[in-house]
Parts: structure tokens; sequence; C-alpha cells
């Protein structure tokens, strides 16, 4: 039978990715996403700002919205604090099966949750599910006419907290207005554009760094 992309991802990764080496399976991803089959891994370059921001951030708890391969995963996990933990939520039952194997190939399961479901479904139970009070980061790569709807619901679960900082991927291509419109307009978050490209193509896209900035007093008067 056929194999898919994501799975011809995944023997890229055994093949020429050290086990336990979580930067050698970003590299052997990127390098059969830019010389064989473009895939939507956030990438290289825009992969630099999201280390950068995971970096600043030195986030405890992490929340990831649409894990496909798990290539952002292992970006993220691997600048993670000791103790500190990933949730990455993908409700593909096929990309998740590849993901944890990637994952795994990176050695990063112990700071990785891999919960195979969809977030409007899940969001509403982080709390009791896996004890988090709130988020210190939130990155959004998945359905992009998913991103506003679900960080409403975020902020109605109580998951932000005032500094929690939202990383949107792709606000340019594919886009995401409706968020981008909410987000820079709202005086509860703090946004700034990061402009990169589209992964492995010369396009432009960007990443939408978004502080939450808590209830602020005007909406009470
Ligand atoms: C809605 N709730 C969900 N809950 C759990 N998992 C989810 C949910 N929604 C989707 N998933 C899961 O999250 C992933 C979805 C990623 C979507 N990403 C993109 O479409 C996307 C597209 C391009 C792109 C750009 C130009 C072009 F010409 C073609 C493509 C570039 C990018 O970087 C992207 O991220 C996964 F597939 C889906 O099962
Ligand atoms: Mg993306």
């Amino acid at each position: 039978t056929q194999s898919t992309r994501p799975q011809r991802i995944l023997t890229a990764v055994q093949k020429n990715a050290t086990r336990g080496d979580p930067r050698s399976v970003v590299k052997a991803i990127d390098h059969f996403c830019r010389n064989k089959e473009w895939a939507m891994n956030v990438g290289d370059e825009k992969g630099c700002i999201l280390d950068s921001v995971v970096s600043e951030v030195n986030p405890a708890t992490v929340l990831e919205l649409g894990t496909y391969c798990g290539y952002s995963t292992v970006r993220i996990a691997s600048l993670l604090p000791p103790n500190a933990k990933l949730i990455t939520l993908e409700f593909n039952p096929d990309f998740a099966a590849i993901a944890r194997q990637v994952i795994a190939w990176a050695g990063l399961e112990d700071k990785v949750q891999l919960v195979e479901g969809a977030s409007g479904d899940w969001i509403p139970k982080m709390k009791e599910q896996f004890g988090v009070k709130t988020f210190d980061l939130v990155f959004l790569d998945h359905w992009k006419n998913s991103y506003l709807p679900d960080t409403k619901l975020m902020e109605e679960c109580g998951l932000l907290r005032k500094g929690s900082v939202l990383l949107a991927d792709n606000v340019i291509c594919p886009g995401a207005p409706e968020y981008l419109e909410f987000i820079r307009s709202s005086p509860r978050y703090k946004s700034q554009y990061f402009k990169s490209h589209l992964e492995y193509t010369k396009v432009e896209d960007g990443l939408e760094k978004s502080v939450f900035l808590g209830l602020v007093n005007e909406e009470w008067t």
C-alpha cells in the first residue's frame, strides 16, 4: 500500500536522525521537506523565531494546537526547562501516531503529552484532566479559522493569565484574518508581528506573538 507523506517524514527521521537528539530530528525533517516533499511544518526560518520566543518565555506549561508530525513539538520541547510540560492536541489519528514516533525518536516523551482529540473538546477539560492552572505559552498551528474561537475558549476557561503568550503560525499564508483583526484590536492583548516566509519557500508569512494582559479595567466602565 502507498505510504503517506507523514509516514515518509517519519522514515526520513529514522534513517537520518540520531535517536535522542532533537536537533538532528528537526534537521532531518527540514532536509526532507526542502529537498524531497514540502510539508506544513513551521520550518527552519519561522522555527528560529519560535525558538527565540520559547527561550524568552521559558515556559513551565505549553499548549500546542495542531501537532501534525510533531516537528514544532520537538522544537519547543527541546528548549523546555526540567519539569516543564508541553500538551499538544491532534485530532487526526494517523498524524498523532506518526507524531508520537517522531517525539519518541527525539527522546522527548517525558516532556510531551500528545492528546488525540479536538481542541474544542479538550480545552475545557485541561484543568480537570491534566491539572493545568494556566498556560505560559500557546502555539497555534491548527485550522486557521479555529484560532479565534479557541483563543476565546481558552480565555473563558481561565487558561490564560496576565503575561501568557500566544504565538500563531501562518497569519499571512494561508492567513488567519479574523484572528488577526480580533487580537490586534483587543485591549486585552499586546501583539507583535514577526515577518518571515512560508516554510521552505520565498512566499511571505509570519508569526503573531500576543501577550494576554488580563481583563483590563475599561471593560467594567
Ligand atoms: C479544530 N481543532 C483541532 N483540534 C486538534 N487538531 C486539529 C484541529 N484542527 C486541525 N487539527 C490538526 O492540526 C493540523 C492542521 C494544521 C493546519 N495547518 C495548515 O493548514 C497550514 C497550511 C499551510 C499551507 C500554506 C500554503 C499552501 F499553499 C498550503 C498550505 C502552511 C502551514 O504552516 C499550515 O499550518 C493537522 F493537520 C490537523 O489534523
Ligand atoms: Mg503552520
